[in-house]
């Protein structure tokens, strides 16, 4: 947790002002008592009514001081609390984007989101508090035993035999709450997993009549959290009762000797009233600083949570600068390429070797499970290859930044997302500053242009969230759109044509031919149809190549291709 408060140092100013506020406020909570006392014994006991009046005054002024700083404190408190959690908050943000998809995958999605907004909130709840309380606590409490012992040193006997009292109590109930609150953070977590998967997959879960299942299941989560909570709150529930009882015994105490000493003449009665308020604003402070060893705890373990997604050094990193790509900028070349998924045994690729040139059409098919995507995925460094090395223009692509590697590609990846916002800002997605020229344009080559020129508002028409106002095939075609858009060296097709009828594959495939003439073209794809006119056609089986040539040598070749080529097409189309 210390290390995530270094992010308060822009915010010294006013950290220092809380600290300032709040010890002025402590200096007048401890010194009204003492007034108090003064007005009782010097001014209604001896009947002087201007006494009374002065001090009263005074009494009412220090109060308004005492407030006016209190409201200070909370002000500047929470203004530096929230800004230290929005700063937090985008150093997260930032850091988790430049995370691998093996991150992703080992933290998950949804514990990303608890860790981003729950679990920074919890730190800044503790922070705003603990800068009121890390003062306020030590000052009423020494503040408090220093101006009873003034008052009355022998009836400060009384506090110290109850404060190791409370010092115990307070570590019985916190001992046995602080832990559940960490389980609670990993409830929290799952909670949110499921909720994140029943809102984003409702159409599924309606369809296969699964919403009675999905509902225990959340119910279940739902519940596990409220009875851990439950469990936490009736602990921590037990503190303040528990300290009042004692703080009225101890008051009873005090009264009681108290009465001795005013009778015995050591006292006064202006004394004791002081004096029994000093009492409850140790007692207090010790309350105060308890709720802290509570909440510091549960604040660290979300800290720890928070760390751990700020510690996680992403796998792919820049090298410190770009090489230089040779003149064939699009020139692909996989040499002895496997990759095992992290944890996994089997190998999902092994000694892929292979070369996609500039104007030509590469195409990758198989069955699935087969590899095809992951080959597509090392291409822009979304995991680097366990052995053996990709090029791209001859450069590794390990040797060249992700941000120079991703501008040479326009990747159309087998689900097609697409971002709220209009039509046009999800094709300017691939090219920021792309004319609207430029946009319909690419409309055309992707088969969109029709469809969206049909749309109320063309290429302004909203999308919704998720995409869900368009089919899946439009859906395609614009994410096709954003690519070619781009104009990139080298274009990934990852089955991006499955969603479109035979017509407009067709069409759409002759469109690209014009348009990616001095680029590379891979496509993934599960037809033949969509595959047998390219330059080259590699049959992945198994995560490995079981052939390379062009449709008509692989029908003399490759038994697998033929096999697939004979599920799918017609003696006729065949021949
Ligand atoms: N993130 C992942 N973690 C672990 N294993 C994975 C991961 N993604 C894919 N795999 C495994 O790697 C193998 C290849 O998967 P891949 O997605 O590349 O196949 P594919 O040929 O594209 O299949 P499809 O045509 O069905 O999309 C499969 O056995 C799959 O289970």
């Amino acid at each position: 947790m210390l290390k995530l408060l270094r992010m308060l140092r822009p915010y010294w100013v006013l950290v220092f002002f809380v600290l300032l506020f709040v010890f002025l406020q402590s200096l007048s909570d401890l010194y009204l008592p003492t007034l108090l006392s003064d007005i009782v014994d010097k001014g209604v006991v001896q009947g002087d009514n201007p006494y009374i009046w002065k001090i009263g005054g005074f009494m009412l002024l220090i109060a308004l001081g005492g407030g006016l700083c209190s409201i200070g404190a909370s002000f500047l408190s929470a203004k530096s609390a929230g800004g230290f959690g929005r700063d937090l908050r985008s150093r997260v943000f930032s850091h988790v984007e430049k995370y691998s998809l093996h991150e992703f995958d080992q933290i998950g999605t949804a514990s990303l989101i608890t860790r981003t907004t729950n679990d920074i909130t919890q730190v800044q709840q503790v922070l705003m508090m603990m800068m009121r309380v890390m003062v306020m606590a030590p000052m009423m409490c020494f503040g408090g035993i220093i101006m009873a012992l003034y008052k009355d040193a022998t009836l400060s006997l009384v506090i110290i035999a109850i404060v190791p009292i409370l010092a115990l109590i307070i570590f019985a109930i916190v001992s046995r709450g602080v832990p559940l609150f960490k389980v609670m953070q990993t409830k929290i977590d799952k909670l949110n997993l499921v909720l994140r998967e029943n809102l984003t997959g409702i159409r599924v879960i309606r369809s296969f009549n699964r919403t009675t299942h999905e509902q225990a299941r959340f119910n279940d989560a739902n519940t596990d959290l409220t009875n851990t909570s439950i469990k936490v709150n009736r602990i921590m529930a037990s503190l303040m009762p528990t300290m009042m009882l004692v703080l009225n015994f101890a008051s009873l105490a005090i009264v009681w000797f108290g009465g001795l000493r005013i009778n015995s003449g050591h006292m006064e009665v202006g004394d004791l009233m002081a004096f029994i308020q000093y009492a409850w604003q140790i007692m207090f402070a010790l309350i105060f600083a308890s709720m802290m060893f509570v909440m510091i705890p549960r604040a660290s373990a979300s800290a720890a949570r928070i760390n751990e997604v700020l510690n996680m050094v992403p796998d792919i990193n820049d090298p410190a600068a770009s090489k230089a790509v040779s003149a064939a900028r699009g020139q692909i070349a996989f040499n002895n390429v496997s990759f095992h998924y992290p944890g996994a045994e089997i190998a999902a690729l092994s000694n892929i070797s292979f070369q996609a040139n500039p104007g030509e059409v590469t195409a990758i098919i198989g069955g699935t499970g087969s590899g095809k995507s992951t080959l597509i995925n090392l291409i822009p460094r979304f995991y680097d290859v366990t052995s053996g090395s990709i090029t791209i223009g001859g450069v590794d692509v390990r040797e060249l930044t992700q941000d120079r590697l991703r501008s040479m590609i326009g990747l159309v990846p087998q689900k097609a997302v697409l971002f709220t916002g209009t039509i046009s800002d999800n094709i300017r997605f691939g090219k920021e500053d792309a004319s609207d020229e430029e946009i319909r344009h690419a409309a055309v080559i992707a088969q969109a242009y029709d469809f969206v020129s049909e749309m109320n508002d063309g290429f302004n028409s909203p999308i919704a969230q998720g995409g869900t106002n368009v089919s899946g095939g439009q859906k395609q075609r614009l994410s096709i759109a954003r690519a070619l858009v781009r104009k990139p060296d080298i274009y990934l097709f990852d089955d991006s044509f499955s969603a479109l009828d035979f017509k407009t594959d067709a069409k759409l495939r002759e469109a690209l031919r014009g348009e990616t003439t001095n680029a590379t073209v891979l496509i993934v794809a599960q037809r033949v149809s969509t595959v047998m006119d390219a330059d080259r056609i590699i049959v992945l089986d198994d995560g490995q190549i079981s052939a390379i040539g062009t449709h008509k040598d692989l029908l003399q070749t490759s038994t697998v291709y033929r096999e697939i080529v004979t599920s799918q097409l017609s003696e006729e189309e065949i021949a």
